[in-house]
């Protein structure tokens, strides 16, 4: 059977027919109205440390790219912000569009970005495991950064230095001594609602944590990330471009505010 993915015919639109969580009531993403979100004084600052020496790898695997992180203790943790307790980092990946106008997954107020980067954490004060958390409402936190065309970034640039080394689905090559806190932008004021995975299976065990500022990349950037394969090695090669999927209704949920 052939999988999901980001084309017509294995696309967004049709994951509901063997992911039917796919039309329930807190998917992700949305797009953010900054002036329907409710300011909310008791959310705490966010705390995030990252250690440089967890960094483990990096992988296409057919949807995007991730960097892999050792999260067999707690020393890339995130705190505070919307959670209570302690959320490890298990990985990091982006979604991106074909053409600078589009690829973000959350948009604000209809405002579309070129990419978007996605900070998964699981709930290690918890859950024993990433796998158990995964499925649980409460499992997993993922930080949302919006990345916007300006200046060449160049923490993002010693991944896309990894590129050539993971073109093709299935690739991939060790990635270390890398802090992705280098590519949070200086403020961490932030928008946060229940949601879900934004690619299949979209479990329903998302907080979500969406930074107002974005960092930067560069067009030149931009172009190699979309340089990648979603094919593999033999296969007809297929650009990995518009692996987004767009905004879901809000249905019944808020969202808060970090700030005024
Ligand atoms: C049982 O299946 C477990 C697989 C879960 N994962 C796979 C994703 N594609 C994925 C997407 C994520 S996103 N785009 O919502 O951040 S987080 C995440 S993940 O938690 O790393
Ligand atoms: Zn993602």
């Amino acid at each position: 059977a052939h999988s999901w993915g980001y084309d017509v015919e294995n696309g967004p639109d049709k994951w509901g027919d063997h992911f039917p969580i796919a039309n329930g009531p807190r998917q992700s993403p949305i797009d953010v109205v900054p002036s329907k979100a409710q300011y909310d004084a008791s959310l705490k600052p966010l705390r995030i440390q990252y250690d440089p020496a967890t960094a483990k790898g990096i992988l296409n695997n057919g949807h995007s790219f991730q960097v892999d992180f050792v999260d067999s203790d707690d020393r890339s943790v995130l705190k505070g912000g919307p959670v209570s307790g302690t959320y490890r980092l298990r990985q990091f990946h982006f979604h991106w569009g074909s053409s600078d106008e589009h690829g973000s997954e959350h948009t604000v107020q209809g405002v579309k970005y070129p990419a978007e980067l996605h900070l998964v954490h699981w709930n290690s004060g918890k859950y024993p495991s990433f796998g158990e958390s995964v499925a649980k409402p409460d499992g997993l936190a993922v930080v949302g950064v919006f990345l916007k065309i300006g200046n060449a970034n160049p923490y993002l640039q010693k991944i896309i230095d990894a590129f050539d080394a993971i073109k093709e689905k299935g690739k991939q090559t060790s990635f270390s001594d890398f802090n992705p806190a280098t590519l949070l932008p200086g403020s961490l004021d932030f928008w946060t609602y229940d949601g879900s995975l934004t690619t299949p299976p979209l479990l329903e065990s998302v907080t979500w944590i969406v930074l107002k500022e974005t960092i930067s990349v560069s067009a030149e950037q931009m172009a190699r990330f979309r340089s990648l394969l979603f094919t593999g090695d033999g296969e007809a090669p297929c650009h990995m471009v518009d692996n987004y999927r767009p905004p879901q209704p809000l249905k019944q949920r808020r969202v808060r505010a970090s700030f005024k």
